[in-house]
């Protein structure tokens, strides 16, 4: 495609120099004139082409995310039974992707029906073009055998012209096809480069900030896209270290949507926010409430999302790792992978119980250390014997903790408790003993 579109511009340049030698500014002009009816009619029929391309790519798209749903929640749905219900639910979103197929093959023939006529058509343009000048008396002086000489150098030259358009109007197929999924992507590519933008506005070498401070809150509220209703108004709060940050409040008011605006995937209503270190080691880490397994070895498990082993030293590292195993209290798995970098053919989360996802999600945070861990109700499927070592654990290893949960047993590892009561309403609250309110950031941190 590319090759033609570099070249045409050229073939059509000589072939109307020669057209219009051979012929007047009549061949010129008709031919460019039926190009310009062709691009017109084929525009108007490749616009909803487009449309449905897009249309049938998401459609695709939800039809195989469906299949991964249940792949991935097969036990779940058996303990339902829910073979029939599901059955009926993939079948309907094949019907809509066929729908959406066939009603793109009828406009894909409309677009091919365009194309070939014009093609068609544009050998009897150059007849024409040399019939007006013969009928109207032009070349009347002209001896038979000159003018058929005539007749077959113009028609030649014409028939060449109009070929140089017709093979650009015959790319406006293949068009329409690029143009359908370069829309997708590059609806996907705004989405994520936006993401992006949002995410490096800071650069924590940049020392503009506190260097004790991970987050800064100033006049914060926030909803959810869905919803007009504020889940917290005027949040005012600065998250340092050394101070661990405990939220809570009922189901739906919004503690993991904080999460969700501190880490920008969500607009804040209005306020400021900043994320003033980095992610990751060093950083900030956040444990979401679904943990989160890759596929691999045991030990892109533990050191996941590092790429290697942090920091690089053979051995030393795999005690470390191994330590860390034991201190989340799933060392039993070095046994059943049969060794750190044994590779495995299961799925992780076939395989592991939401308890010991969440003890692998903790030897993580072990491994990688961050200065701030926020643990979004990470320790929801544990016993409070092990919440407790769990806990201990990441306060001997200097991080400081911003948990999410609903569980009173947290209260004792926290210095400050957030309570989200709905409506867009908050208290702030000093534990251990201290019961006062505290409206102001300074007051807390
Ligand atoms: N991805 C999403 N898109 C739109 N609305 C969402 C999304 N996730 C959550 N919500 C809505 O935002 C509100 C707050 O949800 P959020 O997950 O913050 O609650 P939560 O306080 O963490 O609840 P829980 O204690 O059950 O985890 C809820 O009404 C929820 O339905």
């Amino acid at each position: 495609m590319a090759s033609r579109l570099i070249v045409s511009p050229f073939t059509l340049a000589y072939y109307t120099y020669h057209c219009f030698y051979s012929t007047g500014w009549m061949g010129p002009v008709s031919i460019f004139g039926y190009f310009v009816v062709g691009t017109i009619a084929n525009k108007i029929l490749m616009g909803p082409i487009v449309a449905t391309l897009f249309e049938q790519e998401k459609l695709e798209g939800d039809f195989r995310f469906k299949h991964m749903q249940i792949r991935v929640n097969a036990e779940s749905a058996a303990f339902y039974r829910a073979g029939k219900v599901e059955h009926m639910r993939t079948n309907r979103r094949l019907q809509a992707l066929l729908e959406t197929q066939k009603s793109l093959i009828n406009k894909e023939l409309w677009l091919y029906i365009g194309v070939n006529t014009f093609d068609y058509l544009g050998g009897f343009l150059s007849y024409l073009i040399i019939a007006i000048p013969i009928f109207t008396g032009v070349y009347d002086g002209l001896t038979p055998g000159e003018l058929s000489a005539l007749i077959s150098k113009n028609a030649f030259v014409c028939i060449y012209l109009i070929n140089g358009f017709t093979q650009l109007i015959d790319l406006s197929t293949t068009l329409s096809d690029v143009a359908g999924y370069t829309h997708r992507i590059g609806e996907l590519r705004e989405v994520m480069d936006d993401i992006l933008r949002k995410q490096c506005d800071y650069d924590p070498a940049s020392g503009e900030s506190p260097l004790d401070t991970a987050f800064i809150l100033e006049h914060l509220s926030y909803k959810s896209p869905y919803s007009d209703e504020l889940l917290v108004e005027d949040l005012s709060l600065k998250i340092s270290q050394g101070t661990h940050l405990l939220v809570v409040g009922n189901t739906g008011t919004g503690k993991t949507s904080l999460l969700r605006v501190l880490n920008r995937l969500w607009e804040a209503q209005s306020g400021f926010v900043q994320m003033t270190t980095c992610f990751g080691p060093r950083g900030t880490l956040f444990l979401p409430q679904k943990p989160y397994l890759t596929d691999g070895t045991l030990r892109e498990q533990v050191i996941y999302p590092l790429k290697d082993i942090y920091p690089v030293s053979g051995s030393v590292d795999d005690d470390r790792i191994v330590q860390f195993l034991e201190l989340a209290g799933v060392s039993s798995l070095l046994k059943r992978t049969g060794g750190l970098d044994e590779k495995v053919d299961w799925n992780w989360y076939d395989v592991l119980s939401p308890g010991e996802m969440q003890r692998l999600s903790f030897a993580r945070l072990f491994y990688l250390q961050p200065k701030y861990a926020v643990l979004d109700e990470a320790t929801s499927a544990l016993a409070e014997e092990a919440e407790a070592q769990l806990y201990r654990t990441c306060k001997q290893l200097g991080m400081t903790m911003v948990s999410l949960g609903h569980r009173s047993s947290l209260e004792k590892y926290h210095d400050v408790q957030l309570k989200l009561c709905g409506g867009g309403r908050w208290e702030l609250t000093k534990l251990k003993g201290n019961s006062r309110n505290l409206s102001h950031m300074e007051e807390t941190m």
